[in-house]
């Protein structure tokens, strides 16, 4: 009697030992968890990310997301989920709001180094965060040097290490320089860049000299081998029909819509289609592909990229969200917040842009965010012809799309989209740009609903928010929540405390 009584109490002491034991690893391992991730706002590795409206290649779902080290490691409807739920791990519900894969923006200028006066990695990519982008991909040029050489790439890289709070890739300069120079091109693209950019008309950067058509095509055949992109500013330079008189006023956008009519766009595309057909099955630059930037003639360049499209070359093009919200009729006197090139035009054509968005004739959408420091763009003066062009949009880019996309039917499936999957291709981002297993948990959740004023109250996190055409806009798609590779890089208005965005080198 006296031996059980003893054998149970022993067998008591074992038991509370046990649990002590198991009770201290788990408060470490929590512990562990919580602490030293200051990459992240949510302390842990492995969690679940519910949502009533989650956007997947399959259509949207109500159901739960698993993430584990960063990746998305299944994908479960609501009906499923209780089933694969394990207790102990961290489950946060979205309710309503959307969870999709972050935007990744192929088209940013964040002129650091050198001209990071104008903006710069930390804040360009703070502005990403809080806008729901993921990675983005910085242009060759306004930084100084431009990125044309493993040299030059290498400041970039250099520049960015531990100060970007998204995922950043860097697109390299075809110039005249190194267009001819095949080593010179190849040793570029073996240093990481993610394809290859080239201006048909000047860039206004002085150490980022125009391209002809001999240039592209030569690049184009490097390209090939490398089964990367060339994107292109497709604009070139013609005499103007102007007639003189009092209307030219430079405070006036027409005036400045006249220095840059459709027959630029038009003059480049033609020109620089003449050779895509190369990029055919078969053809000379087989795996090369062409990417035309910024498009903003809705009507002959749009027809002749369908065109060549139709016959097989491997052509894309985008838009940005300022040639589908603003129109030249509505462009204040001096203004010069809105110069961007090309121009934004009148709103028959803007009503065009969206009739080709919406059957699928552009492919995707970039901000073109090209900041400059408030002096350039002449605010005081409002001089269209001699401000600097470009549009600060990088934080807004979705409640724009969002909001001005509302009355043509946008879906949130076109939206992921135009912004994350064909961006993904276009960039050869391939653990990127969906809600799929395996993929990068690159997730942003926001609420289409609701409504904003971008007024002075609004935290806006680029450089110079006083140069953005947005300001005193009321948009309606709120950004609740951005992870960058799992970790929660901004939440509920903040960042997180450090910059552990990665570098998307191609490989
Ligand atoms: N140097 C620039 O940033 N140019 C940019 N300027 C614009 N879009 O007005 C561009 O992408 O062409
Ligand atoms: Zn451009
Ligand atoms: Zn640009």
């Amino acid at each position: 009697m006296e031996r059980t009584l003893l054998q149970w109490r022993l067998l008591s002491l074992l038991a509370l030992i046990v649990a002590l034991f198991s009770l201290f690893f788990a408060s470490r391992s929590f512990q562990q968890e919580t602490q030293g991730n200051t990459c992240s706002l949510l302390p842990h590795d492995h969690f679940w990310i519910s949502s009533k409206r989650i956007v997947t290649p399959d259509g949207l779902i109500s159901g739960s997301v698993e993430v584990k080290g960063g990746i998305i490691v299944s994908v479960v409807k609501e009906a499923d989920w209780y089933k694969s739920q394990r207790s102990r791990v961290k489950v946060i519900d979205y309710g309503e709001a959307v969870l999709m894969p972050g935007l990744i923006d192929v088209h940013a200028h964040l002129d650091d180094p050198g001209r990071s006066e104008w903006e710069g990695f930390p804040s360009g990519t703070k502005a990403a965060a809080a806008g729901g982008i993921t990675t983005l991909v910085d242009m060759p040029l306004n930084s100084c040097p431009s990125t044309v050489s493993p040299e030059t790439l290498k400041l970039k890289i250099e520049a960015a290490k531990n100060r970007i709070h998204v995922d950043v890739g860097f697109w390299g300069g075809l110039v005249p320089d190194n267009a001819l120079n095949s080593s010179a091109l190849e040793s570029l693209l073996d240093a990481g860049v993610l394809g290859l950019k080239s201006f048909m008309c000047p860039s206004g950067i002085n150490d980022f000299p125009m391209t002809n058509i001999t240039h592209i095509e030569e690049g184009l055949s490097v390209l090939a081998k490398y089964k990367r992109p060339l994107l292109v500013h497709a604009e070139v330079e013609k005499d103007l029909e102007i007639e003189d008189g009092s209307d030219n006023d430079p405070r006036s956008y027409l005036t400045y819509l006249k220095t840059r009519p459709t027959s630029w766009e038009e003059g480049a595309i033609r020109n620089l289609l003449s050779v895509t057909k190369n990029t055919r099955i078969g053809g000379s630059a087989e795996g090369a592909h062409v990417h035309i930037v910024h498009l903003s003639d809705a009507s002959s360049s749009l027809d002749m990229i369908k065109e060549a499209k139709g016959k097989g070359d491997s052509v894309t093009v985008e838009t940005c969200p300022h040639y589908l919200a603003f129109s030249s009729e509505e462009i204040p006197k001096g203004d010069t917040r809105f110069k961007c090139s090309p121009p934004i035009r009148d709103s028959a054509n803007r009503e065009k842009l969206w009739e080709a968005m919406m059957e699928g004739d552009i492919d995707m959408l970039s901000s073109d965010h090209s900041p400059t420091k408030p002096e350039l763009k002449l605010m005081s003066d409002g001089n269209f012809l001699k401000a600097w062009g470009g549009i600060s949009s990088l934080q807004f880019v979705l409640p724009v799309t969002w909001s001005y996309g509302k009355k043509y039917g946008v879906t949130l499936e076109q939206v992921a989209s135009w912004w994350s999957d064909r961006p993904s291709k276009l960039a050869g981002l391939h653990s990127k740009g969906a809600i799929t297993v395996g993929k990068h948990a690159d997730i942003v959740i926001w609420e289409p609903e609701v409504e904003f004023d971008l007024d002075e109250d609004h935290p806006i996190h680029f450089k110079h928010p006083s140069i953005s055409a947005y300001l005193g806009r009321r948009l309606s798609g709120k950004v609740v929540s951005t992870f960058v590779r799992g970790n929660l890089v901004f939440g509920e208005g903040k960042h997180a405390s450090d910059a552990c965005g990665s570098l998307q080198l191609a490989t």
